[in-house]
């Protein structure tokens, strides 16, 4: 699940200002100084406040433009300004969240540090941000239905004994349509509220490992890592009636349906499928793994490795628990361990989170929040983000697809010379012009340079030349359309839970490799118009 994000620097002057700053460390640091430069800005910016409304309003909005581009990640960055029509645009929901919530945290930091008159400056900023947060949520947000008829006695019970151990909840367990249990908000929360703490004596970590009677054994075998060593110990844990976490793992599912556990059936319909290649090497790799510890820790220490609990498909549902339900953390002590968390574990992922700062213990209070970027009305669902991941990935570790246009759904293009370059629905995209198509501005550039070195593409005497390109464009993407074949055809029979999700990933690829081709046509159109205008004009002399 995602880190924090790295950046912040905070400098307050007598003159009442921010600096927002892009930090050296950030790892696309030049591409983010390039993009930051063309629209005027530096890699520092102090941006000065006066006491006058409207110049609130216009230097959020500046702070704004220049927190996106601090923020933007990989895939944000290379499809760029492609997306976006107006310098007021967003990014991406992501984007938008974590550029206001970051522009809120310095303004409440600074706020902290400074005289009265300040102060009261700053509330005012504050103010502004939580409405500009409540209009973009207000206008993106998905809710699914809530099964109230669905008992949730052991998650209750789990819920009660976190609360009697130190856990504050401001979230009820319930079953929602096609995600299993969700996290719903009892009350309302605000932008900051945490809907959940967690002490950290609550969260199952390497620690609890270092107790049992397997450590001894285990960190003697080289290079197994300290998540493997907690997925067995977590294995045995889960039979344990003394287990501290027995209510825990009393409400973990029997089965995991991941990508790990397709039948033959959904991997024939994904066979030719990057999704099939994904599926099989983590499925191999698990192999490996499991046989280069079984069946010999058992033979050597039946006792502590008792061998009905160590088959291979106790393996896979710990493996499957984990990719499905961990979450790395970062320790008071500065080390970054990978967790089971009661409750925590219950949080849904969305492409419109309401959580997507976590994953840090507040070293004040020794706990784990889970705080809002946007607010959640009692009754509702309550999302995290897990990370930027692609359907691919989603169905393989966590076995769903959210709803939603995913913008991290990518085709991975590579070229002859090892080049490489994405594409992603088109509709994502509000730059249909022509030299736009909706398509990304570093592979256009990059075909036009193949195409013809020496020109300069923007203009109109290289139409020709940008003809070819969305042609070459089409034949790549007309022959990925056919190994994809025709969308399969409902015939009412009861699908299996694997079969669907296949079925879903094929027909999400096939949605984007249309719009890939659509705006390669409608491309195509623009340009001969442009191209018969330039003829008659040249006929005309
Ligand atoms: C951390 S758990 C979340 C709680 C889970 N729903 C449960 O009942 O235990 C992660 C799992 O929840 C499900 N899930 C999470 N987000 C989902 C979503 N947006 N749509 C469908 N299923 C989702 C997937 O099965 C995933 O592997």
């Amino acid at each position: 699940m995602e880190p924090l994000s790295p950046y912040e620097a905070l400098e307050l002057d007598n003159d009442c200002s921010i600096v927002l700053e892009l930090s050296k460390d950030d790892p696309l640091f030049e591409k983010k100084m390039k993009l930051l430069q063309s629209k005027g800005f530096n890699s520092k910016e102090r941006i000065n406040f006066k006491r006058d409304p409207d110049f609130v309003t216009i230097t959020l909005k500046v702070m704004l433009q220049i927190a996106r581009i601090i923020n933007l990640d990989e895939v944000e960055l290379y499809f760029g300004d492609d997306g976006i029509s107006s310098p007021d645009d967003p990014y991406s929901h992501r984007n938008e969240l974590q550029a206001l919530t970051s522009i809120l945290r310095l303004i409440d930091i600074s706020a902290y540090s400074s005289t009265q008159m300040q102060k009261d400056l700053f509330q005012k900023l504050h103010d502004a941000i939580i409405d500009m947060i409540h209009t973009f949520a207000g206008n993106n947000s998905m809710q699914p239905t809530i099964i109230e008829n669905h008992h949730c006695d052991k998650e209750n019970d789990l819920l009660k004994w976190g609360e009697q151990n130190g856990i504050r909840a401001r979230l009820r367990i319930a079953y929602v349509k096609d995600a299993g249990r969700g996290a719903i908000a009892r009350e309302d929360l605000k932008v900051g509220d945490a809907a959940l703490e967690i002490p950290a004596s609550l969260i199952i970590s390497e620690e609890l490992l270092r107790e049992s009677d397997m450590y001894h054994v285990l960190k003697k075998i080289e290079g197994i890592s300290s998540e493997t060593m907690l997925l067995l110990w977590s294995m045995k844990e889960k039979h344990n009636c003394n287990s501290k976490f027995k209510k825990y793992f009393a409400t973990l599912p029997e089965e995991f349906h991941t990508g790990f556990s397709f039948g033959l059936e959904a991997k024939m319909a994904l066979s030719d499928t990057l999704l099939f290649e994904e599926i099989i090497q983590a499925n191999n790799h698990l192999h490996t793994q499991y046989d280069g510890l079984f069946p010999i820790l058992c033979k050597e220490h039946p006792d502590i490795f008792p061998p009905e609990l160590y088959t291979w498909e106790q393996f896979l549902w710990a493996c499957e628990l984990w990719y499905s339900n961990s979450m790395k953390i970062m320790f008071a002590d500065g080390k970054l361990r990978t967790c089971l968390i009661p409750i925590a574990s219950f949080f849904n992922h969305s492409l419109y989170p309401h959580i997507v700062h976590y994953g840090r213990i507040d070293s004040a209070t020794n706990s784990l929040k889970f705080c809002l970027s946007r607010p959640c009305s009692a009754g509702e669902e309550c999302f995290l983000s897990y990370g930027n991941f692609s359907s691919s990935h989603l169905i393989t570790f966590y076995g769903f697809v959210p709803k939603g246009h995913n913008p991290y759904d990518i085709f991975p293009l590579e070229f002859e010379d090892g080049t490489c370059h994405m594409v992603r629905a088109t509709w994502l995209s509000r730059n249909n012009h022509i030299f736009h198509y909706g398509l990304p501005t570093p592979l256009l550039d990059y075909l036009r340079r193949l195409k013809s070195p020496i020109l300069n593409t923007k203009t109109l005497g290289n139409l020709e030349n940008e003809l070819e390109v969305l042609e070459d464009l089409l034949f790549m993407f007309n022959d990925l359309m056919e190994n994809l074949g025709d969308a399969d055809i409902d015939d009412g029979i009861e699908t299996s839970w694997d079969v669907k999700l296949a079925t879903k990933f094929k027909d999400i690829h096939r949605g984007i490799v249309s719009s890939v081709l659509t705006s390669c046509y409608e491309g195509i159109k623009l340009l001969k118009i442009e191209l018969s205008k330039c003829m008659e004009e040249d006929i005309r002399g």
